[in-house]
């Protein structure tokens, strides 16, 4: 019997007995603990409500309690980096307390689907197909429309008439923000000071190790708006978040070393004049989650965030016993 099915016939514990055995989930001090504490929370997971929507592959949990509570709790004072031209950032470190991040990592880790998204881009007259190197994830909808209130079924309306779409607007599925997500979108703009709503879109990033990256780029999309501000929150594994100023002038590279809880925010002017990366780096290291709120003005933007995000191959998710994403649904994207 695997350890998993015994741990069925075992007395549920209410809460997370075991202590996180380190404060980084890239740097267990005991593979024993480890197990047993991922054991724990995957018993946990099985008893959670469950959000399910027709664009979900599968449903998603709620945040345990202890998690809920914990996020309604935070109140982390950021520092303001505003010392190079155009540069204008806050960073929390960090916004979420240790304990906290290491759970939530896990959970979103074992609760969301993934996708690994591949595309073909055009250098000169040569196709190039590329394929993510990390698993992504997106939630939400741009300003245009809302998801009904109600529990479950959410369908779309047009926000300025609160009626559905005369016509479908979107050819992607756009996915409502689950519950577990929500209560984090709720968390980060209260810290950030952002009017309620103002964030209708989480793309999650999973890094499973070293060797997953994002290569220099600026999140300046027509369809986010003039000066779109980022709330960029990291989970898991340090790794390095790099910032170089677009030619023209001379800055950076700038390197804040994120680690799991902290948070950057990248507001004003950043996006129209500055890179940012997450480069592949040497040695071994755990799992990262990135968790970025964005607010998409129009439909353009749902349908680029679908596109490069969930993609059109297969669902990717968490297997605890593998320690490693597996396709579980539909097939790798032919791009
Ligand atoms: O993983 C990160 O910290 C950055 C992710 C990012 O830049 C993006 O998703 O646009
Ligand atoms: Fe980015």
């Amino acid at each position: 019997m695997s350890k998993r099915i015994q741990s069925f016939f075992q007395p549920i514990p209410k809460k997370p007995k075991v202590e996180p055995s380190s404060p980084d989930p890239s740097q267990p001090s005991n593979a024993l603990d480890i197990e047993q504490e991922q054991e724990e929370q995957h018993e946990e997971e099985q008893q959670l409500p469950l959000t399910h929507h027709p664009a979900y592959p599968f449903p998603i949990p709620n945040l345990p309690p202890h998690l809920s509570k914990a996020l309604s709790n935070i109140s982390s004072t950021p520092k303001p980096i505003t010392n190079h031209p155009h540069l204008d950032l806050l960073y929390f470190q960090p916004l979420l307390p240790p304990q906290t991040a290491h759970y939530l990592f896990h959970f979103l880790r074992s609760s969301l689907p993934f996708y690994k998204v591949q595309y073909t881009i055009h250098r000169g007259q040569t196709p190039t197909k590329i394929t993510t190197p990390r698993n992504t994830t997106v939630f939400g909808v741009d300003a245009t429309s809302t998801f009904t209130h109600d529990e479950g079924n959410k369908s779309l309306l047009c926000t300025k008439t609160n009626t559905p779409p005369p016509s479908p607007r979107y050819k992607c599925h756009p996915r409502p923000i689950p519950p577990c997500l929500e209560h984090l979108r709720q968390t980060i703009q209260s810290v950030t000071n952002t009017p309620p709503d103002y964030y209708n879109f989480i793309l999650v990033n999973y890094y499973a190790s070293n060797t997953d990256s994002i290569s220099y780029h600026s999140d300046d999309e027509r369809f986010l708006g003039p000066n779109p501000s980022i709330a960029s929150l990291s989970l898991g594994a340090k790794r390095d978040f790099l910032l170089k100023h677009k030619p023209g002038i001379q800055a950076g590279p700038l390197k804040f070393p994120l680690a799991s809880g902290d948070m950057v925010v990248m507001r004003g002017e950043t996006q129209a004049n500055w890179l940012h990366s997450v480069p592949k780096r040497a040695g071994d290291g755990g799992g990262r989650i990135n968790v970025t709120f964005r607010r998409a003005l129009v439909p353009g933007g749902t349908e680029n965030y679908y596109r490069y995000n969930v993609g059109d191959g297969g669902v990717w998710r968490w297997d605890g016993d593998r320690g490693s994403m597996v396709l579980v649904g539909g097939e790798e994207s032919s791009g």
